[in-house]
């Protein structure tokens, strides 16, 4: 070493450059250029002690002096976070004042890793000192040479002299790093900001946790859980599926449970205005047994942090994170984000279903345009008629059930819209459902609604009729129709007015006014165990029995003349009466199809006429005294069974057995046939004066 001058300059050298050191890499720089000119070290070591834990991590080991960086094992040896062994925590406690050893003053049997590489890579002898400085990390410099008394007295006095800059380089270093982290902390919630203001769906969420939170910022999401509509259960709402405990069975457990609000952990963080820092051994000492602290313990985490999410002064869940360290202000901005951003999924969730159920009922408008001649006026003055009318206006204004009966196109749907358009309901919509339209697996739903992903195939969420009627009126059209198991579901909500959509758990109430309809005759297919009594008691509250058209033959020339001016209308067409001769026909023909049938004639025949009048229809070609193809509701089971053989026999011209014979279209062995026109006492002359 030189001059005494030559010291002086290197040592002001050395406090200006240590005064302007920021990060651990100039401080190493400084050490490794300047401070070896007047230390005969090989390598430096700088140790960050916790006393109060007895540990310490390795601050940095000079890498530019070689030796023991070239091990394979150095990055893991100063990563890790060590316990003070005996040697070790005895120095450091004697290091107030800087002092020399031999390194065999470690037992190198039992010495710490790093120590153990730097023996390996040379060094013989250290100098040990405690630098000075604010906090309670205590910093420690240890050098090393590579030959005994390579160090003397002059060097611990050198390093005494620059000791307190050393300290202050160290806290400018945590200072400098922690405006960084801010800065960083800041650009990050700024980008997880500008990813979350796009968010629309879940999956969108996860994958902005997922690159900012996780990727940029080390934080490990362990659980969102969201507060249910019921105010009470917290459900899983958002994981990590990469978690370190994610094939734990206790996790698996958790997730799949629901808790409540008043569980313990969850509510101390619902209920703290500040995120909320779990010490898993603090809180298993305390005595808080909840699963989630073995978990976490299980996960190897000290600490976990639990804040609430929260729209305004609502609770609307809790957010869990896994993080070593983890400012208090960030988490704040974070979990304002993520509820901002649940907000915003609920709320496009909600948007979607609405334009569902918009274009639903759009639908349905249009359907009720297209058939909009059918509300404003119902044919028929006759007796028959005007009692229907009369019972119309009786229920009405009530919310009373009702059940319409009658055959095939008498035209239930028209009176059940007639009731609705009457009625305190006639603003909203009235929904209809045909139970004979949908293949039984899909009515459920289409009554009730389903859950995302409640079968396959239920690719969204869907509203059902019921929901879709609240505060309406729902036509059940052909109820003799909607199967058993079926019956029972639909008998619970006109019980009880509530109802689960398809897959779901929450309770749906509505108040919805039911009008079914059907052309079956009830109080048989009871009989036949195919429609629940209770069911029917339900139903048959308030029943309308609309006439059949054969019933009420003084309406056909009305109608007739209706659907003449309907037709002539839309198609433009001359005709304008219609000849009596071809009233008279109407009026003698039965109907079987009723007024829709009368209403497809007049239609047809107008098309094929000339002239102003209407002289010729064209009636289907059955004799008109025919009246075994009209559904009578008065007949026995047997009855029918008698007028069925008949008819197919009159079919098959009395052939029996035999290629077009009657048993084979009816699928049963001739001789079984034979048996049962013997029961039913059916004779030749029934079926075989027919074809003659
Ligand atoms: N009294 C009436 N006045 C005018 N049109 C009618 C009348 N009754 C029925 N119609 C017409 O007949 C057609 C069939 O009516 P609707 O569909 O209401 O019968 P329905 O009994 O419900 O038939 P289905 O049992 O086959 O469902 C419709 O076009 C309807 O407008």
């Amino acid at each position: 070493m030189e001059s005494e001058d030559d010291r002086d300059e290197i040592l002001l050298l050395l406090k200006r450059a240590l005064a302007k050191v920021k990060t651990q890499a100039q401080l190493m720089i400084t050490i490794d250029n300047i401070l070896k000119k007047l230390v005969n070290f090989s390598q430096a070591t700088l140790l960050s002690c916790q006393e109060d834990e007895g540990t310490y991590r390795i601050f940095f080991m000079d890498r530019a002096s070689g030796g023991s960086t070239g091990y394979s094992s150095y990055n893991e040896s100063i990563s890790r976070s060590y316990s003070f062994c005996d040697n070790l925590s005895e120095l450091v406690s004697n290091a107030d004042t800087a002092r020399i050893y031999d390194i065999r003053t470690f037992n190198l049997t039992t010495a710490p890793q790093w120590v153990k590489l730097n023996y390996a890579s040379g060094a013989r002898e250290l100098l040990i000192k405690n630098l000075p400085g604010p906090g309670d990390s205590k910093h420690t410099l240890i050098l090393f040479a590579d030959k005994l008394n390579s160090l003397t007295d002059a060097h611990v006095q050198y390093v005494e002299m620059i000791a307190v800059q050393l300290g202050e380089a160290i806290n400018n270093i945590a200072v400098h790093e922690a405006a960084l982290y801010r800065e960083r902390d800041k650009a990050s919630l700024l980008k997880f900001a500008i990813d979350l203001a796009s968010v629309r769906k879940k999956e969108d969420l996860e994958a902005a946790i997922f690159n900012i939170l996780d990727q940029l910022m080390g934080i490990k999401l362990s659980m969102i859980r969201l507060i249910d509509d019921d105010r009470i259960t917290l459900v899983p709402y958002l994981y990590d599926k990469n978690a370190v405990f994610k094939d734990d069975e206790l996790f698996k457990k958790l997730l799949a449970q629901n808790i409540t609000i008043d569980e313990p952990t969850s509510a101390r963080v619902l209920n703290s205005d500040e995120p909320v820092v779990f010490n898993i051994e603090a809180e298993q000492k305390n005595g808080n047994s909840s699963p989630y602290i073995m978990l976490w313990k299980k996960a190897g985490k000290k600490q976990m942090y639990g804040a609430r999410l929260r729209i305004g002064n609502e609770n609307i869940g809790t957010l869990w994170l896994l993080v070593n360290e983890l400012n208090t202000e960030l988490m704040r901005g974070l979990c304002s984000q993520i509820s901002v951003a649940i907000f915003n999924i609920k709320a496009n969730q909600k948007l979607l279903v609405y334009q569902k159920q918009l274009e639903t009922e759009n639908d349905l408008l249009k359907e009720q345009i297209n058939t909009a001649y059918n509300f404003s006026e119902i044919i028929g003055s006759g007796p028959r008629m005007k009692k229907v009318y009369e019972l119309m206006s009786r229920v009405a204004d009530s919310n009373s059930t009702v059940l319409i009966l009658g055959e095939t196109g008498t035209g239930k749907e028209l009176i059940a819209r007639g009731i609705h358009n009457a009625s305190p309901r006639k603003n909203k919509l009235m929904i209809k459902v045909n139970c004979a339209a949908l293949p039984p697996n899909l009515i459920e739903s289409e009554l009730f609604g389903h859950e995302k992903g409640s079968f396959t195939g239920a690719f969204e969420q869907r509203t059902g009729k019921f929901e879709l009627a609240n505060n309406s009126t729902l036509f059940l059209d052909e109820i003799g129709e909607l199967p058993l198991e079926l019956q029972v579901k639909l008998l619970r909500v006109l019980q009880e007015r509530e109802f689960e959509r398809v897959g779901g758990k929450n309770t749906i109430k509505v108040n919805v006014r039911i009008i079914a309809a059907t052309n079956r005759n009830l109080e048989n297919e009871v009989a036949t165990g195919k429609f629940r009594s209770d069911l029917y008691y339900r139903l048959n509250v308030f029943p309308i029995n609309l006439p059949s058209l054969r019933e009420r033959a003084e309406d056909i020339p009305t109608l007739a003349n209706f659907f003449l001016n309907k037709y002539c209308g839309l198609s433009g067409c001359k005709v304008s009466s219609i000849a009596p001769k071809v009233l008279q026909q109407l009026k003698s023909y039965l109907w079987p199809g009723n007024v829709r049938e009368l209403e497809h004639i007049i239609e047809r025949s107008i098309l094929m006429a000339s002239g102003n009048i209407l002289r010729e229809v064209h009636l289907p070609n059955t004799k008109q005294n025919d009246t075994q193809a009209i559904p009578n509701f008065n007949q026995t089971i047997e009855e029918m069974e008698r007028s069925h053989i008949i008819n197919i026999l009159k079919q098959c011209g009395g052939k029996i057995s035999g290629t077009g014979g009657a048993a084979g279209v009816l699928a049963i062995q001739p001789t079984t046939l034979h048996s049962k026109m013997r029961k039913l006492n059916i004779t030749k002359r029934e079926y075989l004066n027919y074809t003659q």
